[in-house]
């Protein structure tokens, strides 16, 4: 994996343009996720000890953001001998170039198409495990309900779907708290106060968080069974639903 430091917006710059998955992110996307996300190494391990515990043999998986492959990987180690495929989806052709490379790097008896695409084209089915890791608070909000609805769909009776988010709060003291709480995670990582207010500005109009309220309702509203948060550090929560 890429381990080059995230120095994007260390220096001041006079405009702040829409956060994008390029080539540049893509390059620190490692470091970048690791020092901004708290909890996101324990989320990727426990995606792959989900992955052990309901991936079904000869059914699939998909992983819809897949960046760099950090779930698709965590999945893979996982389910070894299950003649499962993996679908790993994003639409940053840097990400996907990089990620090939890291998928090549390891040798697995699981097939994985990496498609560079929209995750809102693609087709699923046959699916006991769906990944969205940090990935639906990038979709402009009227589309997320449709997405969720398809997952159920290509979902498999007892399949289950991991969504991860940074979740906003309707009670303000609260979002306060957790804020603050997140930007000082971001500070002991060794951000600036320049890094992050400007990645909070290019953020801006490209990242709308949910409530949790807004996901379970979601979630259960298109039909899934069983629904729980497993994991919250601040406002970065990780959610679980199963068919
Ligand atoms: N409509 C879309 N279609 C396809 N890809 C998209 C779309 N919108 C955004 N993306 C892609 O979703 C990813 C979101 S990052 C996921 C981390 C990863 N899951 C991880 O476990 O490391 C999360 C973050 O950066 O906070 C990026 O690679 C985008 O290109
Ligand atoms: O950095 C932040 O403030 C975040 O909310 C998380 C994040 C991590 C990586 C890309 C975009 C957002």
């Amino acid at each position: 994996m890429n381990v080059s430091q995230d120095t994007i917006y260390a220096q001041a710059s006079e405009h702040i343009s829409d956060f994008q998955f390029d080539n540049r992110v893509a390059g620190v996307f490692s470091d970048m996720i690791r020092r901004s996300v708290p909890g996101y190494t324990q989320i990727i391990n426990t995606i792959g000890d989900f992955a052990d515990r309901f991936v079904m043999p000869n059914t699939q998986i998909y992983d819809l953001g897949c960046s760099l492959g950090a779930a698709t990987l965590s999945i893979r180690r996982q389910i070894q001998g299950r003649q499962c495929r993996i679908i790993a989806v994003d639409n940053s052709e840097s990400m996907v170039a990089r990620c090939q490379e890291n998928l090549n790097a390891y040798v697995s008896d699981t097939d994985v198409d990496l498609v560079c695409g929209d995750i809102r084209d693609i087709d699923i089915q046959n699916a006991s495990l769906v990944v969205l890791n940090f990935t639906l608070q990038f979709l402009p909000p009227e589309d997320r309900e449709t997405l969720i609805a398809k997952i159920y769909q290509g979902l498999n009776p007892g399949g289950i779907l991991v969504l991860s988010e940074k979740i906003r709060f309707e009670d303000a003291p609260i979002q306060t708290l957790l804020e603050e709480q997140h930007l000082d995670f971001k500070r002991a990582n060794g951000y600036s106060e320049l890094e992050i207010s400007q990645k909070r500005s290019a953020l801006e109009n490209v990242m709308k968080p949910d409530t949790l309220t807004t996901h379970q309702q979601r979630l259960t509203s298109q039909g899934f069974s069983h629904f729980s948060l497993w994991f919250q550090c601040f406002n970065f929560a990780s959610m679980v639903a199963i068919k």
